[in-house]
Order: structure tokens, then sequence, then C-alpha cells
């Protein structure tokens, strides 16, 4: 802003408000990570795929009733989870390779031995 436009105080206090959400979603998100993060090690020793799309289902249901509820854009809503998923399964793959390579996979379906 200018001299001649300073900007409104009362930007500056939704500022302040806007700035504590911005943390609260960093610190939400660092938790979901590290919960994520454990169900792609568990899905790597397991066997099982990354994506879960039955799962995946169900919370875009579940999200969606949320969102309409709360007033947020259902659309960007899905759009925002499908971001955040789309890391987790990045971090998944990520995961079962190093997993893989470290042998402690589980046996591998030989159909030539
Ligand atoms: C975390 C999981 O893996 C994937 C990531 C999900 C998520 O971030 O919510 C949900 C389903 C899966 O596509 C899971 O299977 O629970």
């Amino acid at each position: 802003m200018t001299r001649d436009n300073p900007v409104p105080p009362e930007i500056l206090t939704l500022r302040r408000s806007i700035d504590n959400i911005d943390a609260a979603l960093v610190h939400l998100l660092a938790e979901r990570f590290t919960c994520t993060r454990r169900v792609g090690q568990l899905k790597a020793e397991g066997g099982l795929p990354a994506a879960d799309p039955e799962r995946d289902r169900q919370q875009i249901a579940r999200l969606t009733q949320i969102a309409d509820a709360s007033g947020l854009d259902p659309e960007f809503a899905e759009k925002f989870r499908e971001f955040i998923v789309g890391e987790v399964i990045r971090h998944h793959e990520i995961i079962a390779a190093e997993h893989a390579a470290s042998g402690d996979g589980p046996p591998v379906l030989d159909t030539y031995s």
C-alpha cells in the first residue's frame, strides 16, 4: 500500500487470523503426512498397493457432505483432497521402492522357479 492508501486496520486484523489459520493448516498437514507415511510403510510391508480407490470414494462422499455443510465449495474441497492424496501416493511409491530395495519385502512370486 502507499502512504496515500494505507492498509485498512481491519485488513491487518484479518491477516493476523489468516496467519494463525495458515500455521494450523501446516501443522495439520504435517501430522497428516506423518500418519500417511506410516500407512505407506505398513502397505509396503504387507505388499498392499499405494492407492486405495474404495477408501478414496468413502472420503470423497464424506468430505463433500462436510464441505457442503460448512459453506466450502465441494469442487475446491475435492481438488484440495486430490492434491494432498497425490502427494501421499508419491510418498507411498517411494516407501515401497525403498522397502523392495532393502530386501525386506514380501517374497515376490517367482512363476518361473
Ligand atoms: C493413506 C492411505 O493411502 C492412500 C491415501 C489416502 C489419503 O491420503 O487419505 C487414502 C487412500 C489411499 O489412496 C490409505 O489407504 O489410508
